[in-house]
C-alpha cells in the first residue's frame, strides 16, 4: 500500500502529539505518585509524632503520680519507721493508684538503708492487689532504678531502659516487657530516704498507643541501641533478651543515623524480607528522653502498606491514562486536519501540474499566499505562461512550415506535393462514387520573354494574376495548383461532359488573356492548355498528369494560345 504526502505527514504529526501526551502524561503520573508517597511518608511522621507526644504524657502523668506518692506524708513516716499504721496508708494510697491505671503492676517504698530494703510494695496478680510482705520483701539497691534515683534531687523522674521483667517474685509483671519510673523521697531538707518505683507493664502503654492506629499501620519502637522493643512481628521484639539481636538499623538500614543521634526523623521503604509481598512505607523518629534515664532516646517508627497509598496513584495514573488517550485522539483528528491543511496547496499544484503537462490547460493555483508555497505556485503560474506561449509560437511555427510545404511561396496556391495528394483523394472519390474528373495544365505562352523584356518582377506579377484568376473563377471543390516554373493545374471535381469542358475552359482562357495590369503598360499574356480526363485518360495520378501535360505541349506545337483534349490523339487543337 502507498502512502500519500498527506497520510505519511499526518501520521508523523500524530505520533509525535501522542509521544508527547504519552511523556506528559507518564512524567505526570510519576511525579503524581512519588508527591503521594511523600506525602503519605509526611503524614506517617505526623502520626509517628502524636505517639511520641502521647507516649512523653503518659510518662508525665507517671511522674506526676509518683510525685503525689513520693509527697505523701506517710511516704516519709513509713522510711522513718513510724509504724505500721502509714505503712498501711500507703499501701490504700498504691492500691488506688494502681487501680486507676492498669498498666502499672508494680508500686514500691524502697529504703535507702543498707541494700535498699522494699519497704511497702503492692503487685497486680491475676487481676488482683497484692501487699507484699514479710520475707517477700527483697533488697534492690543494686538495681540502677534505686542507686540512680537517689542521686536525683526532689521532683525528678528516673526512667529506667525498657526490659522483660525477671525480677524474682514480680507477679502479673513477669516477663513482660517492663519499665520502672522512680522519684527520690525526702523530708523538708532534703535529706532522702528512700525512692518510690511504679513497674509500668509497657504491652498495656503499646496497645493504647496503638488503639487509634488505623488497623493496616504497624508500630515499631527501638531503644538506643536500636533493639526493636515493638514490631509487627512479636518474635523481633526485645530479641536482645533471648539472645538474638534485631536492630532498626539493620532492617531499614534509613534509620542508622537515628540510632547515632545525628538525625531526628528518617523515612523508608522496603520490599525485603518480611515486607516482599507487600512493601511498606515507614516514617521513623528518634527522640531524646527528657528525664534522667538509663535510655538516651526511644525510636519510634509507623510502617503503612504501601499499596494502600499507591491505590490513589492507581485511581490518578487511570485518570490520566483516560486524558492521554482523549488528548491522542485529539492528535490524531489535528494532525488529520493540519496535514490536509499544509498539503492541500501541495496537492492543488500536483493536480495543476498534471493537468497542464496532459493538456496545457491551467487550474488555478494558490499564488495568493504569502508563504514558500505562494512563491513557487507564482514561479510556476510564471513557468506555465512562458510554456504555453513558447508552445503555441511552436504550433504557429509548424503550421507555417506545413503550409509552406505544401504551398507555393509566390502565389500561395498549392504545390505539386498537395496537388497530387489532392489528385490521389480525387481519383479514390471518383472510384468509390463512380464519377468522372477532369484535369486542365496550364503553361504560360512565351513567359521567359516577359522575364527578359519587362523584368523577373513583371514575370511574378504575371504568375501571382494568374494564379487569383484560376482561383476566382473555379469552384471550391475544384483544386487550383501551381507546379512550378510558369505551370498551373486545374482539378475539375464531377466533370465528365467534354463539351462541358470545352466550355470551361475556354471560359477560363479568356478571363486568363485579360490585359493584366502592370505600371503604366498592361502586360498581354496568352496560355497553352491541355486536357486529360479520368478515367478516360488514366488510372494513376501520374498517366492522368502526364497526358494533360503531353496535350499541352501538344497545344504548343499546335501554335500555342489554346487548348487540346488527350483524347484528341491526332487532331489540332482548339486555338483562339
Ligand atoms: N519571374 C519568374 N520567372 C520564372 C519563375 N519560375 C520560372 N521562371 C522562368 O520562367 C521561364 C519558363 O520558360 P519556359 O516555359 O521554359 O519557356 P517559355 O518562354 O514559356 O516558352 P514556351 O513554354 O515554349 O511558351 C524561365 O525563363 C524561368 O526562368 C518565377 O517564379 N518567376
Amino acid at each position: 500500500m502507498k502512502f500519500g504526502i498527506t497520510s505519511r505527514l499526518a501520521l508523523v504529526l500524530a505520533l509525535v502529539g501522542m509521544l508527547v501526551s504519552g511523556f506528559t502524561g507518564f512524567y505526570a503520573f510519576s511525579v503524581s505518585r512519588s508527591l503521594l508517597v511523600q506525602s503519605a511518608q509526611n503524614e506517617l511522621l505526623t502520626s509517628t509524632q502524636v505517639l511520641a507526644r502521647r507516649l512523653a504524657l503518659t510518662r508525665q502523668e507517671i511522674s506526676r503520680n509518683l510525685l503525689v506518692l513520693a509527697t505523701h506524708p506517710a511516704a516519709l513516716a513509713s522510711l522513718q519507721g513510724k509504724g505500721p499504721a502509714s505503712e498501711q496508708q500507703l499501701v490504700t494510697l498504691f492500691e488506688l493508684v494502681m487501680e486507676a491505671n492498669p498498666a502499672y503492676f508494680q508500686v514500691r517504698l524502697i529504703s535507702v538503708q543498707d541494700g535498699g530494703p522494699e519497704q511497702v510494695r503492692v503487685d497486680r496478680d491475676s487481676g488482683t492487689l497484692l501487699r507484699v510482705t514479710g520475707d517477700d520483701l527483697q533488697e534492690k539497691g543494686h538495681f540502677p532504678y534505686v542507686y540512680e534515683t537517689l542521686k536525683l534531687p526532689f521532683g525528678e523522674t528516673y526512667l529506667s531502659p525498657i526490659t522483660i521483667n525477671h525480677e524474682r517474685g514480680a507477679h502479673a509483671g513477669l516477663e513482660r516487657p517492663t519499665v520502672q519510673l522512680a522519684t527520690p523521697v525526702t523530708d523538708a531538707r532534703g535529706t532522702v530516704f528512700g525512692v518510690l518505683v511504679i513497674n509500668v507493664d509497657l504491652n498495656g502503654v503499646f496497645a493504647m498507643l496503638s488503639a487509634d492506629l488505623p488497623p493496616d499501620f504497624q508500630l515499631f519502637l527501638a531503644n538506643r541501641n536500636g533493639d526493636f522493643l515493638i514490631h509487627p512481628d512479636p518474635t523481633h521484639a526485645f530479641g536482645f533478651d533471648k539472645g538474638r539481636r534485631y536492630l532498626v538499623q539493620q532492617e531499614f538500614p534509613e534509620t542508622a543515623d537515628l540510632v547515632t543521634g545525628k538525625a531526628t526523623k528518617a523515612f523508608a521503604q522496603s520490599n525485603q524480607g518480611a515486607y516482599a509481598d507487600a512493601p511498606i512505607l515507614l516514617s521513623f523518629m528518634g527522640r531524646p528522653l527528657d528525664v534522667a534515664s538509663g535510655e538516651d532516646r526511644l525510636i519510634l517508627g509507623l510502617a503503612q502498606p504501601l499499596e494502600s497509598v499507591l491505590r490513589q496513584a492507581d485511581q490518578l495514573g487511570a485518570g490520566i491514562l483516560r486524558i492521554v488517550a482523549l488528548v491522542c485522539l485529539g492528535c490524531l483528528v489535528l494532525a488529520i486536519f493540519l496535514a490536509r491543511a499544509i498539503t492541500r496547496p501541495i496537492n492543488m499544484m500536483n493536480m495543476a501540474i498534471q493537468r497542464f503537462s496532459n493538456d496545457n490547460h491551467m487550474l488555478s493555483l494558490p499564488v495568493a499566499r504569502q508563504d514558500e508555497i505562494g512563491m513557487l505556485a507564482r514561479s510556476f503560474q510564471h513557468m506555465q505562461n512562458l510554456i504555453k506561449r513558447q508552445v503555441e509560437d511552436l504550433q504557429d511555427s509548424r503550421e507555417e512550415l506545413e503550409h509552406l510545404a505544401q504551398h507555393d511561396m509566390l502565389t500561395d496556391l498549392p504545390n505539386r506535393r498537395m496537388f497530387m495528394e489532392r489528385l490521389e483523394q480525387a481519383i479514390a472519390r471518383a472510384l468509390r462514387n463512380d464519377e468522372e474528373f477532369a484535369l486542365l495544365f496550364i503553361d504560360v505562352d512565351n513567359f521567359k520573354q516577359i522575364n527578359d523584356t519587362l523584368g523577373h518582377a513583371a514575370g511574378d506579377a504575371v504568375l501571382r494574376t494568374v494564379a487569383q484568376r484560376l482561383a476566382g473563377s473555379t469552384r471550391k471543390v475544384d483544386t487550383v495548383a501551381r507546379l512550378g516554373g510558369d505551370e498551373f493545374v486545374v482539378l475539375l471535381d464531377n466533370f465528365s461532359q467534354r463539351e462541358q469542358i470545352a466550355g470551361f475552359t475556354e471560359k477560363l482562357l479568356a478571363v486568363l488573356k485579360t490585359p493584366m495590369p502592370f505600371g503604366e503598360n498592361p502586360i498581354h499574356v496568352e496560355f497553352s492548355i491541355g486536357i486529360s480526363q479520368f478515367p478516360e485518360n488514366g488510372a494513376t495520378s501520374e498517366d492522368i498528369i502526364n497526358n494533360a501535360d503531353r496535350a499541352m505541349y501538344k497545344t504548343k506545337a499546335g501554335g500555342r494560345n489554346g487548348y487540346r483534349f488527350t483524347s484528341d490523339a491526332n487532331t489540332q487543337p482548339n486555338l483562339l
